[in-house]
C-alpha cells in the first residue's frame, strides 16, 4: 500500500500533550495562555523561538486547539505592509472571534525573524503597534530571537524551544512505527534519533526514508557521524603536526568532510594547536581568510575546482606557519559555536531557496512546500529516472541537490546528475539543437506529468487532515474559485484570503 502522507506531518501533535520535549516552554505558553482566559496579560504576545523542526508551530496550534481559539496565521511570505498587517491583524484582534467558542482567536505569526524584504519595511512597526492593542493573543514564531526586531520584541514574552533529547525522539519515533505497523529495532530508532541532532521532524523524515515495506534495517541509515569524527583528528594531527604538506593534504581527501567543513575544525583548534603562539596564530589565520575567500567562490560560482586552491592555502598555510615543533599533546575540538551559526544561516537560506523554487513551480506557498512538498522531491530524488528532470526544471545548484537529498556530502551520483540536468538546460536554450532539445522536453514534459501525479497523490491525502492550515495560500496566482473551495472547506482558521 501506498504511503497515504508524509509522517511528520500525519503526526503533527495537535494537543500539547502529543508535543515532546521543552515541557518547561509548554508550561510557560500554557500560563500564558490561560492569563487570557481572564483578562489581557501584561505581555500580549509571545515568541517562540528555536531551531526548525523542534515543534514551534505545532505547539501553536496545539495551544489553539486545547483552548479551542480559532487560528489565523501570517506568514513571512505574505506581504506584510503596514496596511496589510493592520487590517488582518489590526481587525482580527478588535473584533474577536466569529464563531463563538471561547471568543478567542490566536494570531500566528510565522518566520518572524524574517521580515528583511521591502514589503516587510513597515512590518515590524506594524506588528508591534498592533501587539501593544491587541485583545487576542499573538504567538511568534523565529528561528532566531535575535533576528526580530527589537522594537517587537520588548512587547513579548520569549519562551525558548531547546532540541529534544535523543531519547523523547527515540520514543516517540517508536510510537510511529507502532501506528505504523513497523518492525524496528533499538538500536536503528537509537543511531535516527541521535543523527538527527534533536530535530524531530528530520528524525521523522529520515525514519520514512529508511522504512523499506514494513522493516527498519540499520544498515538503510545513512553513516554515523562518529566514523568521520575518529579519522578527522587523524588529519588534523598531520596539519597541526606534521611537515609534508602533500602528505596533509592527501589525507583530507580520504575523510568525509569538505573544504567548507575543514575551514571549521581548523579555524577551532588553531590557536589551542599553536600554543597561543602569537605570529603563528596570526600567520595560520592569514591563510585560512584567503582559504575562506576561495570558499565563497566556490558558492557563488558553482566551481568546485576552486576548492583546491582552498584546500592547499588552508592546510599547506598551517604546516608553514608553524615555526617550532610544539611539545605535549592539546586535544582536539570538534567545531563548535561559528560553525552552527555560519551552518545554521546558510542551511536555512538554501532551505528557503529551494521552497521557493519548489513553491513556483507548483503554485503552493512557501510553507506549505517545507511541510509538505519537500520532502515529497527528497524521496523523488533518490530515483534516478526523476532526479535529472527534476534538478534541471526546479533549476537546482549542487549544493541544493546536495541538501535536498539529505546527502552529508557531494557524491558522484549527485554530480552526476546535476551535470546531466546542467546540459538538458543548456540543449533546451541552444537553438541550433532542435533534435536535442525537443527529445528532452518531450521527457521532462512526461515526468513532469509524473511528479505532478505524486503531488496530487500526497495533497489528495492532505485533505484527510485535521491540522490543515492556512499556510496552503499559494505564492502565485490559481484559479481562485477552486482555492476557494478548498478554503470554504476549513472553516476552523483564517488567513489573509478569508478577508
Ligand atoms: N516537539 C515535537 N513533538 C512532536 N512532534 C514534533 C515536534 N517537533 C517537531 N515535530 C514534528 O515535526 C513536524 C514539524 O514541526 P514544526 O513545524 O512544529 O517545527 P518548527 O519548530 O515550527 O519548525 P520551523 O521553524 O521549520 O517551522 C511536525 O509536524 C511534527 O511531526
Amino acid at each position: 500500500m501506498s504511503e497515504p502522507i508524509e509522517w511528520a506531518e500525519k503526526y503533527r501533535p495537535s494537543t500539547l500533550s502529543d508535543v515532546v520535549g521543552n515541557k518547561k516552554a509548554l508550561e510557560s505558553l500554557k500560563k500564558w495562555a490561560e492569563e487570557w482566559l481572564d483578562n489581557v496579560p501584561e505581555k500580549r504576545a509571545v515568541i517562540l523561538h528555536g531551531r526548525a523542526g523542534i515543534g514551534k508551530t505545532s505547539t501553536a496550534y496545539a495551544l489553539a486547539n486545547d483552548f479551542g481559539w480559532e487560528v489565523i496565521e501570517l506568514n513571512a511570505s505574505d506581504q506584510r505592509t503596514a496596511e496589510v498587517i493592520n487590517k488582518i491583524a489590526g481587525s482580527a484582534s478588535k473584533t474577536g472571534s466569529l464563531f463563538g467558542s471561547g471568543g478567542k482567536r490566536l494570531i500566528v505569526l510565522d518566520e518572524a525573524d524574517n521580515l528583511h524584504g521591502t514589503n516587510d519595511r513597515g512590518g515590524a512597526r506594524a506588528i508591534s503597534e498592533t501587539i501593544k492593542k491587541t485583545d487576542q493573543p499573538v504567538v511568534l514564531i523565529a528561528n532566531d530571537v535575535y533576528g526580530v526586531a527589537s522594537s517587537i520584541r520588548n512587547q513579548c514574552l520569549e519562551i525558548k524551544f531547546n532540541n529534544v533529547q535523543t531519547r523523547s525522539i527515540a520514543a516517540s519515533l517508536k510510537k510511529i512505527c507502532k501506528k505504523e505497523d513497523i518492525n524496528c529495532d533499538d538500536e536503528s530508532i537509537e543511531k535516527l534519533a541521535q543523527d538527527s541532532d534533536g530535530d524531530v521532524r528530520s528524525a521523522i523524515n529520515d525514519l520514512q526514508a529508511a522504512v523499506s515495506g514494513n522493516e527498519l534495517h540499520i544498515e538503510d541509515i545513512a553513516t554515523s557521524q562518529r566514523d568521520t569524527e575518529e579519522s578527522i583528528f587523524k588529519v588534523l594531527t598531520k596539519i597541526f603536526k606534521g611537515h609534508d604538506i602533500n602528505d596533509a593534504l592527501n589525507a583530507t581527501y580520504g575523510i568525509d568532510e569538505s573544504p567548507e567543513d575543514m575551514v571549521h575544525w581548523i579555524d577551532e583548534n588553531l590557536p589551542a594547536q599553536f600554543k597561543h603562539e602569537i605570529d603563528d596564530i596570526k600567520s595560520g589565520y592569514g591563510y585560512l581568510s584567503k582559504a575562506d575567500i576561495y570558499l565563497g567562490r566556490v558558492r557563488n560560482r558553482q566551481n568546485y575546482r576552486l576548492w583546491r586552491y582552498a584546500n592547499i592555502l588552508m592546510i599547506g598555510g598551517m604546516v608553514v606557519s608553524r615555526s617550532q615543533n610544539y611539545k605535549g599533546f592539546i586535544k582536539f575540538s570538534p567545531p563548535s559555536y561559528w560553525r552552527k551559526l555560519g551552518q545554521m544561516r546558510a542551511k536555512r537560506d538554501l532551505r528557503d531557496n529551494i521552497a521557493s523554487k519548489i513553491a513556483q513551480h507548483n503554485y503552493k506557498s512557501i510553507r506549505h512546500v517545507r511541510s509538505n512538498l519537500t520532502p515529497v522531491y527528497t524521496k523523488l530524488l533518490k530515483d534516478d529516472d526523476y532526479a535529472v528532470d527534476i534538478t534541471a526544471d526546479l533549476n537546482l545548484s549542487l549544493d541544493e541537490l546536495v541538501y535536498l537529498t539529505g546527502s552529508k556530502k557531494t557524491t558522484k551520483r549527485l554530480k552526476n546528475i546535476h551535470q546531466k540536468a546542467e546540459s538538458m538546460v543548456e540543449n533546451f536554450s541552444a537553438p541550433d539543437s532542435f533534435s536535442t532539445y525537443s527529445s528532452s522536453t518531450k521527457k521532462t514534459s512526461s515526468k513532469k506529468k509524473n511528479s505532478k501525479l505524486d503531488e496530487s497523490k500526497f495533497n489528495k491525502n492532505e485533505n484527510t487532515q485535521t491540522t490543515s492550515k492556512t499556510e496552503d495560500e499559494p505564492s502565485q496566482p490559481v484559479d481562485q474559485s477552486e482555492y476557494n473551495e478548498k478554503k470554504s472547506q476549513d472553516k476552523s482558521q483564517k488567513s489573509l484570503f478569508d478577508f
